[in-house]
């Protein structure tokens, strides 16, 4: 599925009509039907339907809905909540056709009347305003999306809560806060930004007709990660399979006071299926996780005040790929290793205080043509861009999109939404995941799926699109499990690794 702006949802309206000769009215009817069948499904016959149609062609999806539910002997009514004259166009047929069929539409002066007097047991459709929204909400729909947000009633939204922009970067909105939004052909792209999303409550994406070319034509490939594309990309085993078929791993880090982030990446990335891995860090390290880890191999890297220090003695060229940075600290006297690590020709994938040291010298990364992959959080991806987390809150994919495509880096931004891009700009959002991992050490974790994914028969986009589904899902099966997301440990997802294979493939 993809997710798109507002404009490209636009584009591929037009692609659609312009290339199969589809008609706006039969793409309109698709969408009520679909989600009046979705409705359907919710709610029963016993109870009434208000659905709220505003002027464009959002409201025309309304009136489908209400004339579908009517038709199937559902109690629903219309109230519009503009003046008659601003139903136009596909909006204005569908207001007809559903008046012809015994529909009643009260009219905008009896609205706050009858949004005063609405029983909690009456479902709300809201059909107001769209995509094509354009600034904050004016008045009457601005009073009545106050007013309606104040009741407990079950609102459904049709396409995007009214009100809400679909595009990533707008703070100042008044929006329907949804229990249930329908999204009409594609997902829109503020169902993944962290001040937007939960306006849309629970959410589903109809597909109501658009032709496959209309998506592929789009500039920017903007995609949700689900255990469907899991299912398909990821790498099967051969019964002939020998250990160095999956990848000699090499991961570098720790310090004496974060040994056991190094631990679980290690153990993650055995757990998630590497052939070999090896944790190259100091002495004093390698005594605290060894038995965190006991199939790994270690490799004895000296210190300095606790801290990895550089030397030349590290055989890059026995390894498929190389994770760095992890507990590493942010001593200057290991900075020279993200050099030495870029230079080999190996993928390489920096991570934590690793990004801090690449940050003070981003040229390390210049003429590098194997893979870089980094996974900053959003304060890591603020650093790395000289702005606050807030601005990377706000227009995440952006930012993704700009660091990776003018670096030459994949980028793994995580949060509850964690977007994937490629160099070129290609996106993905992964979905699994749940707030039990929002703990030290979870990250670390990601890591080692992430280096044992790229050293699997998969592209590297897959394979980290695939690392963090891994992820987040196997926090999603133990919290559905002996788990919750109080207790989940970051060693936890580790286990639930298997639990993911087990269920998916
Ligand atoms: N092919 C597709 O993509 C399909 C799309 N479909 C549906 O069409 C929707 C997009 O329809 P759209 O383009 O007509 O715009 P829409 O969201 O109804 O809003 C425009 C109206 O809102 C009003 N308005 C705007 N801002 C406002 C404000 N701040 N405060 C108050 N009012 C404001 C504005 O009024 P005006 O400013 O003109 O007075 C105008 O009348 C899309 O979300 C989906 O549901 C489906 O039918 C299936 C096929
Ligand atoms: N609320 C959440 N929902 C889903 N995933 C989350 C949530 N909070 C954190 N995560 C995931 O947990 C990981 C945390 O990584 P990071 O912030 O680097 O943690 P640490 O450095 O402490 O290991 C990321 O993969 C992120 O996507
Ligand atoms: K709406």
């Amino acid at each position: 599925m993809y997710i798109v702006t507002a404009e490209e949802m636009y584009g591929i309206d037009q692609f659609s009509m312009k290339h199969t000769g589809v008609e706006a009215s039969i793409l309109m009817e698709n969408a009520g039907r679909e989600i009046a069948q979705r409705i359907m499904d919710m709610v029963g016959f016993e109870q009434s339907i208000l659905v709220l149609a505003g002027s464009g062609n959002n409201g025309g999806d309304g009136f489908v809905i209400a004339r579908t539910l009517r038709n199937m002997g559902y109690q629903a009514s219309v109230l519009q909540v503009v003046d008659d004259e601003k139903i136009t166009g596909h909006a204005a047929y569908h207001k007809h056709l559903y008046q012809k069929c015994d529909g009643i539409v009260d009219p905008l002066d009896k609205g706050r009347e009858i949004i005063e007097r609405l029983d909690k047991e009456v479902v709300v459709v809201d059909a107001m305003v769209g995509i094509g929204v354009k600034g904050m909400l004016r008045d009457p729909l601005h009073s009545i999306v106050t007013q309606l947000n104040q009741l407990e009633n079950l609102t459904i939204s049709v396409d995007i809560p009214s009100g809400l922009p679909a595009d990533e970067g707008e703070a100042d909105f008044i929006a329907v806060q949804a229990s249930h939004t329908f999204m009409i052909g594609a997902i829109k792209q503020t169902a993944f930004v962290q001040h937007t999303a939960p306006y849309y409550g629970e959410w589903d994406c109809l597909d109501i007709g658009f032709p496959t070319r209309a998506f592929e034509q789009l500039e920017n490939e903007r995609k949700i990660w689900t255990e469907k594309e899991f299912q398909h990309t990821f790498p099967k085993r051969s019964a002939y399979d020998h250990k160095g078929d999956h990848g000699k791993g090499l991961i570098i880090g720790g310090s004496a006071n974060m040994p056991g982030a190094l631990g679980l990446t290690t153990r993650a990335a055995l757990r998630s299926g590497a052939g070999l891995v090896t944790a190259g860090t100091t002495d004093k390290v390698i005594q605290r996780i060894a038995t965190f880890c006991p199939e790994a191999t270690f490799l004895t890297l000296p210190e300095e005040n606790d801290h990895l220090q550089y030397n030349d003695e590290i055989e890059y060229a026995k390894f498929d790929a190389v994770a760095l940075g992890i507990g590493m600290g942010r001593e200057a006297t290991s900075r020279p290793i993200i050099r030495q690590a870029a230079s080999s020709k190996l993928p390489l994938i920096i991570d934590g205080d690793g990004l801090t040291h690449l940050k003070e010298d981003l040229t390390v990364l210049d003429g590098k043509e194997e893979p870089v992959i980094l996974t900053p959080h959003p304060g890591e991806m603020a650093m790395l861009l000289e702005l606050s987390i807030k601005d990377v809150l706000m227009r995440p994919f952006y930012y993704a999109k700009k660091f990776a495509e003018d670096y030459n880096v994949y980028v793994v931004l995580k949060g509850a939404f964690t977007i994937i891009t490629t160099p070129e700009g290609k996106q993905a959002v992964n979905v699994s995941g749940n707030a039990g991992l929002a703990k030290g050490g979870s990250g670390d974790v990601l890591t080692g799926i992430i280096l044992t994914m790229i050293m699997q028969k998969q592209s590297i986009f897959e394979g980290l699109c695939n690392a963090c589904f891994i992820h987040g899902k196997s926090a999603d099966l133990l919290v559905q499990g002996q788990h919750s997301e109080h207790d989940l440990l970051a060693s936890d997802v580790i286990e639930g690794v298997s639990l993911v294979y087990r269920t998916f493939l």
